[in-house]
C-alpha cells in the first residue's frame, strides 16, 4: 500500500477533494493543490470560506465526501486504527482557544502531547518517564516558556498559553503543523510571539507549517505561500514574490461582488 514518499514529493496533496456536510453545506468543492515538504503557507478567506474544513481533513477531523488527502504519498482515507493514529502523531494541530486543560500545569499539559505514543490510562496518571519529563522541558526552551513549567494554565497569558500548545504539539515530533486561526483571540505583542514562534520551527527544524489566518497582513509577513478559499473553492494560489494586495482582495469578494 505504501508508495514511500521522496525528500522531492508533496508533503500533502489535495486531489478533487470534495467536502458536503451532513445538512447538505458545501465545504470544499473540487480542491486540487500540492504543499511542498518544507512549506510555510497561509490560508486566508472570509469566515465560512473552509479553511477550518481543509485544515481538518489533513488529519482526518473531518472525513471528505469525494477525491483524495494524500500525506507522504498515501491517502488519509486508507488509514485505520494504529496507522490512523501514526498519522496523527506526525501532525500536530494548534487551535484558535488553545485547547489546554487549564487546571493542570504546563508541564501536564506539554506531556500530554505524548497521547499518542503512551496507553491513554498512562496520561491520566501523570505516569511519564524522566526522559519524557526531559523532553517536555526542552520542547518548552523552544517556545521561551521553561520558567513557567509549574504554574497552571490558566494563571498563563493568551499567547503563553498558545505557545504551551505549540510545545505540546512538539512533543509529537510533527513533520506538520496545522493551526486553526492560531492568533484569533491575542492582541498584537502575543500574536507577533506565536507566529515568531511557527516561524522558527519551520526554518529551523524543516516542519511544514499550514495557518489559516483572518490576516492578509500577518499572511504576508509570515508566509512562503498563501491559497485563497471562498465558498469552498481554491481562488487564489501565489508564492509569496508573487502577491499582490489587490489580487488578495479578491478572495475577500462576496459571491454577489466576484
Ligand atoms: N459541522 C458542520 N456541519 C455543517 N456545516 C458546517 C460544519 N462545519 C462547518 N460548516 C460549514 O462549512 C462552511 C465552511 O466552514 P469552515 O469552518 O471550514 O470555514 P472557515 O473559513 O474556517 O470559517 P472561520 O474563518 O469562520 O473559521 C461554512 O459554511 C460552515 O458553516
Amino acid at each position: 500500500m505504501q508508495a514511500t514518499a521522496t525528500q522531492s514529493d508533496p508533503i500533502i496533496s489535495f486531489r478533487h477533494v470534495n467536502k458536503i456536510y451532513s445538512n447538505g453545506t458545501v465545504g470544499l468543492k473540487d480542491i486540487n493543490f500540492d504543499i511542498p515538504r518544507g512549506q510555510f503557507l497561509v490560508v486566508v478567506g472570509l469566515s465560512g470560506a473552509g479553511k477550518s474544513t481543509l485544515l481538518r481533513t489533513i488529519n482526518r477531523m473531518h472525513e471528505i465526501s469525494s477525491g483524495e488527502v494524500l500525506v507522504d504519498n498515501e491517502s488519509v482515507s486508507d488509514y485505520k486504527g494504529k496507522a490512523l493514529r501514526q498519522l496523527r502523531r506526525k501532525i500536530g494541530m494548534i487551535f484558535q482557544n488553545f485547547n489546554l486543560v487549564k487546571r493542570s500545569t504546563v508541564e501536564k499539559n506539554v506531556l500530554s502531547g505524548l497521547v499518542g505514543y503512551y496507553p491513554t490510562w498512562k496520561c491520566v496518571l501523570g505516569l511519564f518517564s524522566a526522559d519524557d519529563r526531559k523532553r517536555a522541558f526542552q520542547a518548552l526552551k523552544r517556545v521561551s516558556l521553561t520558567n513557567k513549567l509549574f504554574t497552571r494554565a490558566d494563571e498563563l497569558s493568551g499567547g503563553q498559553q498558545q505557545r504551551v500548545a505549540i510545545a505540546r504539539a512538539l512533543m509529537q515530533e510533527p513533520k506538520i503543523i496545522l493551526a486553526d486561526e492560531p492568533i484569533a483571540s491575542l492582541d498584537p505583542r502575543t500574536t507577533k510571539a506565536v507566529m515568531d514562534t511557527l516561524q522558527r520551527l519551520n526554518r529551523e527544524d524543516g516542519i511544514t507549517v499550514i495557518v489559516n489566518l483572518h490576516s492578509v497582513e500577518l499572511a504576508q509577513q509570515y508566509a512562503d505561500r498563501i491559497v485563497g478559499l471562498r465558498a469552498g473553492e481554491l481562488v487564489y494560489d501565489e508564492d509569496i514574490a508573487d502577491v499582490t494586495t489587490a489580487a488578495l482582495d479578491r478572495v475577500y469578494q462576496t459571491d454577489s461582488e466576484a
